[in-house]
């Protein structure tokens, strides 16, 4: 043997031993007391050294209920995962969603292989983004746009209303009606109106066989999220290698999604250039042939549009096409950004608005579906309910014109508003965590000092069951959102978070609270609802 390789072979314990060492230290000894995470109570013993638990706790979709119960038990700031804290307390929530940046989870809500608002991580890009359309979602805007008003008049009057009484002609009271699907049509009807118009949205409650494939569809590409959203890297190099975790039904349901809003979003840039007059030279026709030129004549859309129906004017696609050729003309973002986001205009506004429609649909359809639940079971309130809707129809002018109030007149109603803020509190359509990532300066969260880059995460589920705040917080009560706007009250209106809160809360919210009113003073100022069946429901959500 030369001397070389004995010096080689002595060398070679004490390398493994270095290695030993120093994963010793980093998967232990770091973790578990160095660390600026190992003073912050584990919600699990192994949590400061392994992803495993919070993970396994997410594959079983168990994380909202099991973190309630860590956060009972261990206090508001919690860790369940050796880079990973979650949340419950209103100050630290207000602070996180004010700035923190969203993590990949949210990559998931990448349509047509392009970013949208949700799915944006970096705060620069996603105002941007968000400054294209939010004007046409502020309270003011929803409040006074004809073409909103008259979308939601056609909507329930000539759709859901006749739905709606068939299913008390004589015969039928015994069968009821299936609200969950009805609720679900009624939403995605509003929602696509808003977005490409009346005419060139869904009419899902007439035609409900292809609403319920539709339902279907929604359910199978939702499928195994998980992988997706928690373990996105190594779902991504499998399916690379040919090895695919995601279902292939999963994939194929997203394809044929994608594809249905891409042909309303292309029947309506039709509309959209025969109606303005446009020649083939703008954003719209590249929605046909998807180059990537944008029209120098940049409020061409906004100025020569007019429809002669305004229930039919695509409100969220010209607000969206509009703003992107001012954006274009003006110059106005930097470089990097700007190449990033109009290089291909068409597909970020197709991807905008799918987004919308998928954010937009199932959450107010959920809502609705607990509100006529609730309702049914405290006929007492429904009472209440109808009493206040039907004294606004004794002042109507007209006593035979079908009764419909403006939006303005339906969002001064107390009862109206507590019935549907309670259904939000006690069932949040988003009620789990909504992950965000600390700066890379770190941040200060109560009592701990947190690095960049540490995951962090606040749910609703449990800041609205907070019992100092929210008192007996399982008990559906809308007199909780009821009178004098006193300290109590306040609490509560800022603990509510049904909508998130601060620069990424939804863009939607005076959107659906006007959808949910809407719908719900039309129902109950015309009809009685009782329960036929509601075995369906979480045998945990019955009082
Ligand atoms: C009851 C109805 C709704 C509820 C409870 C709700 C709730 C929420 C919540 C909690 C978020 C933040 C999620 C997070 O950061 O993890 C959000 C974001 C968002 N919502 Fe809604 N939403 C509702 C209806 C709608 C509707 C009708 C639309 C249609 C446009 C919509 C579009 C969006 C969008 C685009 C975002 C992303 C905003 C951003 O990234 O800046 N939502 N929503």
């Amino acid at each position: 043997m030369s001397s070389s390789s004995s010096f080689s072979a002595s060398l070679l314990p004490v390398t493994l031993l270095s290695l030993a060492g120093f994963a010793i230290y980093r998967l232990l000894v770091y973790p578990l007391f160095i660390s600026p995470l190992a003073k912050i109570p584990s919600a699990h013993w192994s949590s400061a050294i392994s992803p495993l638990w919070i993970l396994y706790v997410r594959f079983k979709q168990n994380e909202t209920e099991t973190l309630a119960g860590v956060h009972e038990a261990l206090g508001p700031v919690v860790r369940v995962g050796p880079n990973d804290v979650s949340v419950n307390d209103i100050g630290f929530a207000k602070t996180i969603h004010t700035s923190f940046n969203r993590t990949k989870y949210y990559s998931i809500f990448v349509n047509y292989d392009t970013s949208c608002m949700f799915s944006t991580i970096p705060s620069k890009e996603h105002a941007m983004r968000k400054r294209l359309v939010s004007h046409v979602y502020t309270k003011t805007f929803i409040q006074s746009s004809p073409t909103v008003a008259s979308q939601a008049r056609a909507i329930l009057l000539d759709r859901l209303l006749p739905v709606i009484t068939a299913s008390t002609a004589a015969g039928q009271e015994s069968h009821g009606i299936e609200v969950s699907a009805l609720f679900m049509a009624t939403s995605m009807d509003f929602i696509t109106a808003h977005g490409y118009g009346l005419a060139g949205g869904t009419d899902f409650l007439h035609r409900t066989v292809y609403c319920e494939h539709w339902i279907q569809t929604y359910i199978t590409r939702f499928q195994a999220l998980f992988y997706l959203q928690e373990l996105s890297g190594i779902t991504r190099f499998l399916a690379k290698v040919g090895m695919r975790l995601q279902p292939r039904t999963s994939i194929q349901a997203k394809a044929e999604l994608e594809d249905w809003n891409q042909g309303m979003f292309d029947r309506t840039a039709v509309r959209l250039a025969d109606h303005s007059g446009l020649q083939d030279d703008g954003v719209l026709a590249e929605s046909r042939t998807k180059t990537t030129r944008l029209s120098d004549d940049s409020d061409a859309l906004k100025t020569t549009f007019a429809w002669g129906q305004p229930e039919d004017e695509p409100t969220v696609m010209l607000s969206l096409l509009s703003s992107l050729e001012r954006e274009q003309a003006a110059h106005k973002v930097d470089r990097a950004l700007y190449d990033k986001i109009l290089r291909e205009p068409v597909l970020m506004a197709q991807s905008e608005l799918y987004d919308h429609i998928i954010a937009g649909q199932e959450t107010t359809a959920m809502t609705l579906t607990y509100l006529a639940w609730k309702l049914a079971v405290h006929q007492d309130v429904q009472g209440l309910l109808r009493a206040e809707l039907l004294s606004l129809q004794k002042s109507e002018d007209d006593p035979s014109a079908p009764f419909f109030p403006d939006a303005k007149t339906l969002d001064a109603l107390p009862v109206l508003h507590a019935v549907i803020m309670e259904t939000l509190r006690l069932h949040a359509p988003f009620e789990g965590p909504q992950p965000r990532q600390t700066p890379e300066a770190g941040c200060r969260v109560g009592p701990y000092e947190l690095p960049g880059g540490v995951r962090i995460a606040t749910m609703a589920y449990t800041l609205h069951r907070d019992a100092v705040v929210f008192p007996d917080p399982e008990t559906w009560d809308h007199t909780r959102w009821i009178g004098a706007d006193d300290e109590a009250k306040k609490a509560r209106n800022r603990q509510f978070w049904a909508f998130g809160s601060g620069s990424r809360m939804c863009i939607a919210n005076h959107f659906a609270m006007h959808e949910l009113k809407a719908i719900a003073a039309m129902i109950y100022s015309r009809f009685k609802t009782h329960i036929v069946d509601d075995s369906m429901m979480d045998p945990e959500d019955k009082e």
